[in-house]
């Protein structure tokens, strides 16, 4: 499967960060005149809503092997996972400073070292 390339300048933070600033702007917008306007409007669980039909729509462009279905329905997904995002007062830097925290952090070694804190906390 070959994936879609991408020039790196255009994989910027900075797509997500002037994103995050356009579906802030939308919060109390009117929602006949905006997408995003009309997340908002209809409120928690209509978002989350969309978040879980893109998870399961990016699931099946991967299972049929499509790199630009892929590609296609990942941006749905992190489009409402940023309005989800909004939605909770969070911004994707918070994401993205979640990430660098767990930079060169093994998910092995994480996953041990928190199962044996999970253990001392039950005390078992
Ligand atoms: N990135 C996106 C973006 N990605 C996806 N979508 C919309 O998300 C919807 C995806 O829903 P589906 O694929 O399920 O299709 P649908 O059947 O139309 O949706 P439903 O009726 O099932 O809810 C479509 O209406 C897409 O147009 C987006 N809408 C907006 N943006 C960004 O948000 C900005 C603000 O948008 P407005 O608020 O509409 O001005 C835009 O300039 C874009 O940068």
């Amino acid at each position: 499967m070959n994936a879609p390339s991408a020039p790196a300048s255009a994989l910027s933070q900075d797509v997500l960060a002037r994103l995050a600033e356009v579906i802030e702007s939308r919060r109390g917008g009117d929602p006949d005149a905006s997408y995003v306007a009309r997340l908002f409007h209809k409120g928690t669980d209509a978002i989350l809503k969309k978040v879980g039909e893109e998870a399961t729509e990016t699931v099946m462009a991967a299972k049929d092997g499509d790199a630009q279905k892929i590609v296609y329905e990942v941006a749905d997904l992190w489009f409402h996972s940023m309005v989800a995002l909004a939605q909770f007062g969070l911004k994707p830097s918070d994401v993205l400073a979640e990430l660098q925290r767990r930079e060169g952090l093994s998910g092995l070694e994480e996953f041990a070292a928190r199962r044996a804190r999970e253990r001392e906390e039950s005390g078992t």
